[in-house]
């Protein structure tokens, strides 16, 4: 059993900023992607309970599409969520990065450890938030939870116009790779730094403390805390779902 499960008297407080404000381009045409349902409960409240899931986790911060805040405070409101942990929805910006930024503004001090956590995650299981929380209280100022790939890897010349061959210019070793999931942790202060100080584009928030020169750490990820991004991936999300029920015996 993890450590967090059984938070000792003075440990850090830790809070969650689930970024949840993007369209799904990639998912089609449709609602907001953290509002579609999957099997029948929208994408962004079984993310919201696999944070609170974790015992250590006392405040779930959701960063809302920029003009859907109130749409989500009622979502949250109408659906089952745990009493002991705490709620703010607060509008997003127009990239992940700027609404990781405005999620973060919102956690109030004595917060001392931040989770990042992809609305578009919403299957990850307690254990893999709380490795991470735990990896974080030992004192990793950023820690991701990532697995080994599955596929070899290219790196190529990307081609100018789409669908054309590209030349392949590299094989790098796939023991050497990891893909890397949500939630990442991080001590508050590095984390707020980070956004104070990397202002280019990344595609995730353990590579803004990589630039800052700090230690970043890997634990294990989870198969199951995959990215909903592709219409495949909501066959996959729900197929899980109902194993899950199934194991659950309702
Ligand atoms: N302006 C944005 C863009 C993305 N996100 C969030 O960042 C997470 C990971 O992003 P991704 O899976 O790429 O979601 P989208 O940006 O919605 O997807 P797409 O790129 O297909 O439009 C999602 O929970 C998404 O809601 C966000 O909060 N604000
Ligand atoms: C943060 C992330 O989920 C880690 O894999 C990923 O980088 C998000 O990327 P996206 O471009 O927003 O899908």
């Amino acid at each position: 059993m993890s450590d967090v499960s059984r938070p000792s008297p003075g440990a850090a407080s830790v809070a969650a900023v689930i970024p949840a404000a993007g369209r799904g381009v990639r998912l089609g045409p449709g609602a907001p992607k953290a509002l579609r349902a999957l099997n029948g409960t929208p994408m962004l409240v079984h993310a919201v309970r696999a944070m609170a899931a974790s015992r250590a986790v006392s405040l779930v911060v959701v960063v809302a599409p920029p003009d859907g805040a109130a749409e989500v405070r009622s979502l949250l409101d109408a659906h089952a969520l745990p009493e002991r942990t705490d709620f703010v929805v607060v509008p997003g910006g127009a990239s992940r990065q700027e609404s990781v930024r405005l999620g973060l503004e919102a956690v109030p001090t004595g917060h001392d450890i931040v989770l990042v956590h992809d609305a578009a995650r919403p299957l990850v299981p307690v254990d893999t938030v709380d490795a991470v929380i735990d990896a974080v209280r030992a004192g990793a100022p950023a820690v991701v939870p990532a697995l080994p790939l599955a596929d070899t890897v290219k790196e190529v010349e990307p081609a100018v116009v789409p669908g054309e061959p590209e030349p392949v210019l590299a094989t790098p070793s796939r023991a050497r790779l990891r893909a890397v999931q949500t939630p990442q942790g991080f001590a508050r202060a590095t984390l707020a730094r980070a956004h104070e100080t990397v202002t280019e584009d990344v595609t995730d928030d353990a590579s803004m403390v990589e630039q800052l020169g700090e230690t970043v750490v890997v634990v294990p990820g989870h198969e199951e805390a995959f990215k909903v991004t592709r219409p495949l991936d909501l066959l996959l999300a729900e197929a899980v779902l109902a194993r899950r029920r199934l194991n659950d015996g309702f």
